[in-house]
């Protein structure tokens, strides 16, 4: 239907107002649709078009509209949505990363809008406070209301009429009174001030030189890119809040992401002894509501203050930043910024992209920098700012490696005689230690002592894991989970299941034996249900009600224990295994980082890593304290293999139920795959998960000289490959895991 008069006729001079609209759907590209005549439509304005018989919202988006196409063709805008537009810097970073992993730009585009929920406005919660005024007439239901709000929060009508066991009337009463005025129980947080709170720290030099370089950039802002290098304890975390501060000053936002949750929440409460107020936060685990009100914050709509300060997990990368002033990427090494599925990318480096979009610094910082980023400040595209030890009088703690070929630990014991001994010390000196095992559950693998039988999973091609908890055998790839059975499934022998090799749990168990006066506590994912119980622990630990920690990768990073002053890491080998390009230079980075937690403060730290590779170039490495060397020979060896950081790879997973059709289908790929100047295909192999939730696994490996060729080779195999629907072709750019 066209209503006349209401959008220029083709046959007028004024030629049909038109623009392009990126909808958050993987569809090829933007749509053209007309303008209503009177409706002025720029780039980054949210809008709603028909499409099909639906209407879906989507972004008035840049470049130039097909003035081929008649108008009659064209369907109008059906309306504004309001609140400011996005910025240019925002369309051009979804346009380029979607460019970059081989995606739709609808799919990028609908990362940015998932914080939005369906766009209406959410019903303001009101809570009520009291004013100070005296009710007219005190009666004992009225002065129980009275005293709650008294010490506690504004509450809502019905959980005061809850608490107080009175009526809902009661509370009504005392509004109308005026001695209970209504509070916007949703309304934004107090906002951060850069002078507010403890205000700046006194740097040291080292500090203040790598503080004064990225504050010169995020002043009157452009884009440069840090690489933060300092090691554990070096006070990286005060030199990027300076930044943040000087963005804050500008009148701009900061973000900063970190690689886990627990990080989030201590660094949230650095923030608030800093500034005076805590930051936003965001991260997948948000519930509905609170995500649309951070996403609405950052944005500043309804003509509020941008929220300054967001800190988060890496989605939080796609936040609609009304004036982006800073990126800070910490623990930038960490493997936590892959996404490894939808839309595989890389936060770490489309962090770096984002910020060169919004002309503004970005700070990477890591006392064990990836490879790439080492790269990246050798060539000069990233400022290297050094901190080379410590902050204050703490040293970095000493490291001893125990070859546990010869001194090895007792009959179904884990911890080494040294190791052990070294624990009773530092109990004795009233000191905190930390078991390190990077293993989740009870045992990583289950035998039959009568047949040889290895408990499996049935839906992938992967070993189940013992989990004390219930005696379950849980599968970490599907989550299949079954009790763990009385009889061997293979040969029927009763009571012959035994549990091989040890997890963070059978590491408690022996802690628990060998030290039964020490307070214990088991960090590991399986056994913390929330956030705010990590956290919980996480203050115990800091306030010493904990002897001895046992835990994974969750307590390896980041954390400030002031009393811990031993690390024990109980198998140092275990990244080693597998063949993974990374497998070296991940080791050193987790136990770089575990070892970092011990002597923080002013006693000082050790650690002793178990291996039975003592030998080998990391634990070599790490018993010296020479980073630098390691990262040397580590690069050279990527560059004799053409392996990034010095080439580029992309990873092909064909999945599909059908094992033979897969395999048809991969052979015919196979056919067109790469082969030339600079670039060339491996395989197809079955992945090293060659089943995974019940569907068959094939890939192939994609090497190239650079991204530029690796891109242009991708895009010319894979653009007319029609995947048939059962079978799933996923694209990783820059792969991180290769199962
Ligand atoms: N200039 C300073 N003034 C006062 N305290 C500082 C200063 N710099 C660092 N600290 C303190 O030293 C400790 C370590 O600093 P911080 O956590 O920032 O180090 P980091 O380099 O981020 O460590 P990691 O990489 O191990 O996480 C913290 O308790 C921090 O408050
Ligand atoms: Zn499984």
């Amino acid at each position: 239907m066209s209503v006349p008069g209401l959008f220029a006729d083709d046959d007028s001079s004024a030629a049909p107002s038109r623009v392009r609209v990126l909808l958050p759907l993987p569809l090829a590209g933007a749509y053209d649709y007309l303008v209503p005549a009177g409706l002025a439509l720029a780039p980054g304005e949210p809008v709603r078009v028909p499409l099909g018989p639906r209407h879906v919202d989507g972004v008035v988006w840049t470049g130039t509209p097909d003035a081929a196409v008649p108008a009659g063709k064209l369907k109008p805008v059906t309306a504004r949505l309001g609140g400011p537009p996005f910025p240019a810097e925002l369309l051009a970073f979804v346009d380029w990363m979607a460019d970059y992993t081989l995606s739709a730009p609808g799919q990028v585009l609908a990362m940015v809008l998932r914080g939005r929920g369906d766009g209406t406005q959410p019903r303001p919660r009101i809570g009520w406070a009291p004013t100070g005024t005296v009710p007219e007439r005190m009666t004992p239901a009225r002065a129980r209301v009275l005293e709650i709000l008294r010490d506690g929060p504004p509450r809502t009508a019905a959980e005061l009429a809850e608490i107080a066991g009175v009526g809902a009337g009661v509370v009504r009463g005392l509004a109308d009174q005026g001695v209970l005025a209504p509070v916007d129980l949703d309304a934004a947080p107090p906002v951060p001030a850069h002078d507010a709170g403890s205000g700046p720290a006194h740097l040291n030099p080292a500090q203040e030189a790598a503080a004064d370089a990225i504050r010169d950039a995020a002043r009157a802002p452009r884009f440069e890119a840090f690489l933060l290098d300092g090691v554990t304890g070096s006070g990286k975390t005060e030199v990027y809040l300076e930044a943040v501060a000087e963005a804050m000053a500008t009148g701009r936002q900061a973000l900063v992401l970190l690689p886990e949750i627990a990080l989030t929440l201590a660094l949230a409460a650095r923030i608030e002894a800093r500034f005076g107020a805590a930051p936003l936060q965001w991260h997948s685990d948000l519930p509905a509501k609170e995500r649309r009100r951070v996403w609405r914050a950052v944005r500043g709509e309804e003509g509020e203050t941008p929220a300054p300060i967001v800190i988060g997990a890496r989605s939080a990368l796609f936040l609609p930043f009304a004036r982006l002033g800073l990126v800070v990427v910490d623990e930038e090494h960490d493997g936590a910024y892959k996404q490894d599925d939808g839309i595989r990318y890389h936060a770490r480096d489309m962090s770096v992209v984002r910020a060169r979009a919004a002309g503004v610094p970005v700070v990477l910082a890591s006392a064990t920098p990836s490879l790439e980023s080492h790269a990246n400040a050798e060539r000069g595209r990233y400022t290297r700012l050094r901190l080379e030890s410590r902050f204050g009088s703490a040293g970095m703690p000493a490291v001893e490696v125990v070859d546990m070929r010869a001194a090895p630990p007792g009959r179904g014991q884990w911890l080494s005689p040294r190791l052990a001994e070294a624990v009773a010390q530092t109990l004795e000196a009233g000191e905190q230690a930390l078991l390190f095992l990077n293993r989740r559950g009870y045992a990583p693998l289950t035998l039959c002592r009568a047949c040889g039988h290895r408990m499996g999973c049935p839906n992938c091609a992967a070993w189940l894991v013992s989990h004390r908890l219930g005696r379950r055998l849980v599968c970490h790839h599907c989550g299949y989970s079954a009790p763990e059975p009385e009889t061997c499934p293979e040969c029927g022998a009763a009571h012959k299941l035994a549990p091989c090799g040890p997890g963070v749990e059978r590491i408690a168990e022996e802690a628990a034996a060998r030290f039964p006066d020490a307070r214990l506590a088991l960090l590991s994912s399986d056994h913390i249900e929330s956030a705010a119980e990590l956290n919980r622990l996480l203050g115990q630990i800091a306030a010493h009600e904990v002897d001895i920690l046992i835990g994974t990768q969750l307590v390896a990073k980041g954390h400030h224990f002031p009393g811990l002053t031993l690390v024990g890491v109980v198998d140092a080998d275990l990244g080693l295994t597998g063949g993974d390009l990374r497998a070296g230079e991940r080791t050193f980075q987790l136990l770089d980082q575990v070892a970092g937690r011990a002597g923080r403060a002013d006693r000082p730290g050790r650690v002793i890593l178990q291996t039975y590779m003592p030998e080998h170039t990391v634990m070599r490495a790490l018993a010296a304290g020479d980073r630098d060397r390691f990262v040397a020979a580590e690069m050279e060896a990527r560059a004799d293999a053409g392996y990034p950081p010095y080439g580029r790879l992309a990873s092909l997973v064909l999945s599909g139920p059908d094992e033979a059709g897969l395999g048809t289908f991969a052979r015919d790929l196979a056919r067109t795959a790469p082969r030339g100047e600079g670039v060339h295909a491996l395989g197809p192999a079955p992945a090293p998960i060659a089943l995974l939730r019940g569907r068959h696994r094939i890939r192939f490996l994609v090497k190239a000289r650079n991204a530029g060729v690796l891109h242009d080779a991708l895009v010319r195999w894979l653009a007319p490959v029609r995947v048939p629907s059962a079978i799933r072709l996923a694209v990783d750019i820059d792969p991180q895991s290769f199962l």
